[in-house]
Formats: C-alpha cells, sequence, structure tokens
C-alpha cells in the first residue's frame, strides 16, 4: 500500500463511517488488529510472557483496553495500566471502560510499570494516538524513559507511536522530547506521513496498516513511494539502440578543492544510464582516472548536445559560478540543482526569480539545511514539519523539490508528495548527495518527467544505501564512490 493520510483526512473518514455505522465499530476493529498483531508477537516471545498496554486517556487507550480484553478472552495474561484512574473522557474509549469494569476487569496504575519491566512484557503504547496536542509529560514521559532503559522489551504501538506527530514525523515538543520508540506500529485506517519521514523513522518500526474495512484510497493526500512503484517507472532498453538513446548530461561544478564532488555526481550520472557524461569545471579540467569514460568541457561553453544539468556539486559560489547558474538557468534543458547552486540561489533574488519563472523541469536537491536557506528559515524548522516546508519550497519555486536526509520527501508545486520509503544512516556521509543530483539528471536526461526522476534516483540511491548496509550492519564507512555501482544494481528490474 503506498497511500498516505493526513490526520485531518482520517479524522473525516472516520466521521463518515461513525455516522454509517454507529460509534464502537471502529475501535472493535483497531482493538481486533492490535490483538492479532500482540497474539502473534506473543506466539514468537517466551511462554507466558505478559502482554502490558499503557492506556491514555483518550480513543487511542480506549483501542488498548479493548485490545486487553480481546487477548484475555484468548487466553493471553494480558494487563492494562492507565495514565489517569478515572474514566477515559473520549466516548468510544468511555464505553469500553465502563464495559470492562462491569465484567470486573482491574486497571493499575502506570506508575506499576517498573515492577512489569522486570518480567520483559510485551507492551502496546496506547497513550496517545493522532490525539496528541502536547509534549508528553509527568507520568506518559517518565513511562518512556522506562521503556528506553528496557530496549529488551518488545513494543507495538498502537496507530502511532505516543509523542510522534502523525502529519510530519517529527517528535511533539522538539527531538528531545520523549516519545515511544516502538518495533511495530498498527496503524489504524490508512498509513500516516508522519510514519515514514525524520525522527519517526526511530521511532514507528515496522508499519502495519490495518484498515478497518473503510475503502478510501482516492481520499490519499501523499503517497509512500518504494518498491513496487520504482519498478512500475523502469522501462527495458530496445535492443537497437545507442549511446544518443540515453542522453547526455553535463555536470557543472568541481571547483579547485572540491573537483570530486562534481565527478561523484557525473559517476553518478553514469551508474543511472547516461549515454554520455560531461564534467565543466570552473577552474579547469578534472578528470578522473578511474573513469576514463566521462568527458570534459570548457566551463564557458555552451550546452550544446545536452540533454540535461547537473549544476551545482562541489561549484563554488564565485561570480563564475554564478554566471554559470544563470545561464543553465536560462537554457531550456531539464536541470537538477544541488549544493551550491541552491546557496547561490537563496543568496541572489534575481537567480530565485529565474528559477521561479523557468519553464522547463527543474529538481532541486536540498539537504535540510540547504532548503531553510532557501525558505529563511532554521534547519530545525525544516525537520520539525519536513513535508510542509518540501511543498512550500515547490510552491515558492515551481520546481520539483526534493529535501533529503531520513525518508527523504519530494513535493511538487501542485501539492502533490511522496514519501521515499528506502533510505539507510549508511549514506550519512561527504559527497552521496552529489552522486544523487547526478543519478536524477541522468533519468531527466533519459526524458523522464521531472517527478518521476527525482522519486526514481531517491529512491534507487537510498536503497543503494541500503543494499551496502546489509553486508556493512553497522552502518560505518560507505564511501560516496562505490555508491553509483549499488545505485546500477537497485535500479535493475526485480
Ligand atoms: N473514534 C474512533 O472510532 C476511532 C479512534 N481510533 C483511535 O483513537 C485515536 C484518536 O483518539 P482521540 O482523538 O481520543 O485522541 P488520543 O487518544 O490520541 O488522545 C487525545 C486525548 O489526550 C489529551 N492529550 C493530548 N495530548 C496530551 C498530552 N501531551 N498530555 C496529556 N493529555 C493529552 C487530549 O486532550 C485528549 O483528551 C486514534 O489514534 C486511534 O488510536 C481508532 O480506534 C479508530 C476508530
Ligand atoms: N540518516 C539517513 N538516512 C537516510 N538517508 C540519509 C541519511 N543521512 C543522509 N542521507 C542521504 O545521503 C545524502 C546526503 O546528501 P548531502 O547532505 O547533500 O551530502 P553531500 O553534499 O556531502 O553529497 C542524501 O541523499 C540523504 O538523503
Ligand atoms: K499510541
Amino acid at each position: 500500500m503506498s497511500a498516505l493520510f493526513r490526520t485531518a483526512t482520517i479524522r473525516a473518514l472516520e466521521r463518515e463511517c461513525i455516522d454509517r455505522l454507529g460509534g464502537g465499530v471502529l475501535m472493535e476493529r483497531a482493538a481486533e488488529a492490535v490483538a492479532e498483531a500482540a497474539a502473534r508477537s506473543a506466539r514468537r516471545l517466551p511462554r507466558a510472557t505478559p502482554i502490558v498496554a499503557l492506556v491514555g486517556p483518550g480513543n487511542n487507550g480506549g483501542d488498548a483496553l479493548l485490545a486487553v480484553s480481546k487477548l484475555r478472552e484468548r487466553g493471553f495474561p494480558a494487563h492494562a495500566l492507565a495514565l489517569s484512574g478515572t474514566e477515559p473522557s473520549a466516548a468510544d474509549a468511555r464505553a469500553v471502560w465502563h464495559r470492562w469494569h462491569a465484567r470486573g476487569g482491574a486497571v493499575g496504575a502506570l506508575d506499576g510499570l517498573p515492577a512489569w519491566l522486570e518480567r520483559r512484557p510485551l507492551v502496546l503504547d496506547g497513550l496517545f494516538g493522532i490525539g496528541l496536542g502536547r509534549a508528553l509529560e509527568g507520568a506518559a514521559a517518565q513511562a518512556v524513559r522506562l521503556l528506553d532503559q528496557a530496549p529488551q522489551c518488545e513494543t507495538i504501538a498502537i496507530d502511532v507511536p505516543s509523542g510522534v506527530d502523525a502529519d510530519t514525523g517529527a517528535i511533539v515538543g522538539g527531538p528531545d522530547a520523549p516519545a515511544i520508540r516502538a518495533d511495530l506500529t498498527v496503524t489504524m485506517i490508512g498509513d500516516k506521513p508522519g510514519l515514514h519521514t525524520g525522527a519517526a523513522l526511530d521511532h514507528a518500526g515496522a508499519v502495519l496498516v490495518a484498515g478497518l474495512g473503510l475503502a478510501h484510497e482516492t481520499a490519499a493526500d501523499g503517497e509512500l513511494f518504494g518498491r513496487a512503484l520504482a519498478m512500475k517507472l523502469l522501462r527495458p532498453r530496445a535492443r537497437d539502440s545507442h549511446k544518443g538513446s540515453f542522453g547526455s548530461v553535463l555536470v557543472v561544478g568541481g571547483a579547485a578543492g572540491t573537483a570530486g564532488a562534481a565527478l561523484l555526481a557525473a559517476r553518478g550520472a553514469q551508474a543511472a544510464g547516461a549515454g554520455k557524461v560531461f564534467v565543466a569545471a570552473p577552474d579547469g579540467p578534472v578528470f578522473d582516472p578511474g573513469q576514463p569514460q566521462l568527458m570534459t568541457r570548457g566551463f564557458e561553453a555552451g550546452h550544446e548536445g545536452i540533454d540535461a544539468i547537473c549544476i551545482g556539486c562541489g561549484l563554488g559560489r564565485s561570480a563564475k559560478a554564478g554566471d554559470a547558474l544563470e545561464r543553465a538557468l536560462r537554457s531550456a534543458l531539464p536541470l537538477v540543482l544541488d549544493a551550491d547552486a541552491l546557496n547561490l540561489v537563496a543568496d541572489d533574488p534575481a537567480l530565485a526569480r529565474q528559477l521561479a519563472t523557468r519553464a522547463a523541469p527543474t529538481v532541486l536537491t536540498p539537504h535540510p539545511l540547504e532548503a531553510a536557506r532557501l525558505l529563511g528559515v532554521s534547519s530545525r524548522e525544516i525537520q520539525s514539519d519536513r513535508i510542509g516546508h518540501a511543498l512550500a519550497l515547490a510552491a515558492q519555486t515551481g520546481a520539483t523539490a526534493l529535501i533529503k536526509g531520513a525518508g527523504s520527501v519530494m513535493a511538487l508545486p501542485d501539492g502533490c508528495f511522496s514519501i521515499l520509503a528506502a533510505g539507510s544512516p549508511a549514506l550519512a556521509t561527504a559527497g552521496t548527495g552529489d552522486v544523487l543530483a547526478g543519478v536524477i539528471a541522468a533519468l531527466l536526461a533519459q526524458r523522464m518527467p521531472a517527478a518521476d526522476a527525482a522519486r526514481l534516483g531517491a529512491w534507487a540511491h537510498g536503497s543503494a544505501g541500503e543494499l551496502w548496509q546489509r553486508s556493512h550492519p553497522s552502518g560505518a564507512g560507505l564511501s560516496a564512490a562505490e555508491l553509483p555501482a549499488l545505485v546500477t544494481s537497485a535500479l535493475a528490474p526485480a
């Protein structure tokens, strides 16, 4: 499944369903999905592993308490610990709470958690879901701290790991605020963007979507772009093809001291299938002795015979660099703007205006700090809402904007967004972004529309990182020069 739903859409779908079926039905189905997932986990764990549900004050807590009831009916030793001893405020949860007590069910207090943790329970996190309005505090924050000290306990988050914003993937209250770290998140009605980008990637674990019987794909707000969608964009090469069939990429960058950045972009372009690759560097030709097929071009030689330009990797911010960017923006060729090209645009309103009025396909590939410079905010603000800022950047520039980093986000000026479901912290090393810029330029040169080139390129790049990490589990030590070959493997049809 690839559809992503914002909280507001989930709420609307929920209301529509409750009007049709009456209250309680969805909670019944949600609790069943949680109980099913918990039962599966419990069967893998040592016999008699207790199941402990953390029950919050809203309907998320209602899901948790009803799941406990269902697990007990199936013979599992499931227990509930409530954040508050009083009845829940949410109506469906209140009904579950009263039914549970009417049958003689017990609910412990959350401060009993330390004693349970000594027995290595399976933990169900039902503290807060999509109704979280502020940072976790008090007993909820303390429960997160205790669970952080007990990483051996498996945790299943209900709907959203408590503390994570389901729309943005940021931790509510900032990166240092408490949030549950789950092994699995069972998310209700539809998948949420905030489970797949930024800080959330260290909190959500695997994501299981429980649709609860609501058909709603048409209401999706965004897309999770993974292998299945990537494979649909791959086209077999015609037998009767030649190097001219796959486009020529011009990489503009590689000033003295950072020549390698342009060469990495050139290798990336080569790896993603470009027919020919040229490098134009401001301080004289740069060569890649290991890649003798790469050609050089004079820095001011123009764009003849070129099908796509990749500009900015190691370019510097000299007047010469600015002129080259001005020429590239003026050309009618598909363009990737990375690194210093983005910094030059951020510093020069005339270049920014030129970018905004450009008609040819244009992809911007900022990391969060570059995105921050372009939008006039801090990188912390970017990370607090990666999707919102990617959309703002696309709207401001009229270009396809890819904000990189864990859970890269691609946004289009028309308001569509995709989260890339591929990536690895192995990629957090200098030069990997240069490779990506070249990869996307090669796909543009092969006539792929900007949105497809950005998504496929970023997915292949993220998958290349994952491939490398398979044989290097610590994730440390990847050199960017190793990436292009892995990108080629990732781009092979399954
Ligand atoms: N209504 C329904 O039929 C369904 C609801 N579902 C569940 O219900 C959840 C949403 O329920 P709610 O809207 O009740 O929201 P939550 O269960 O997320 O909790 C919201 C409650 O917590 C309070 N609150 C928010 N942040 C707090 C904080 N930091 N500290 C203390 N209190 C805080 C709010 O004032 C509100 O009372 C979903 O995530 C999902 O788990 C699912 O069962 C699907 C069906
Ligand atoms: N923790 C991470 N998880 C996934 N991808 C990452 C992570 N850290 C970095 N990356 C990826 O590595 C690349 C780094 O690019 P960038 O910051 O521009 O580096 P450079 O300019 O040195 O090439 C981006 O594609 C980014 O998405
Ligand atoms: K939760």
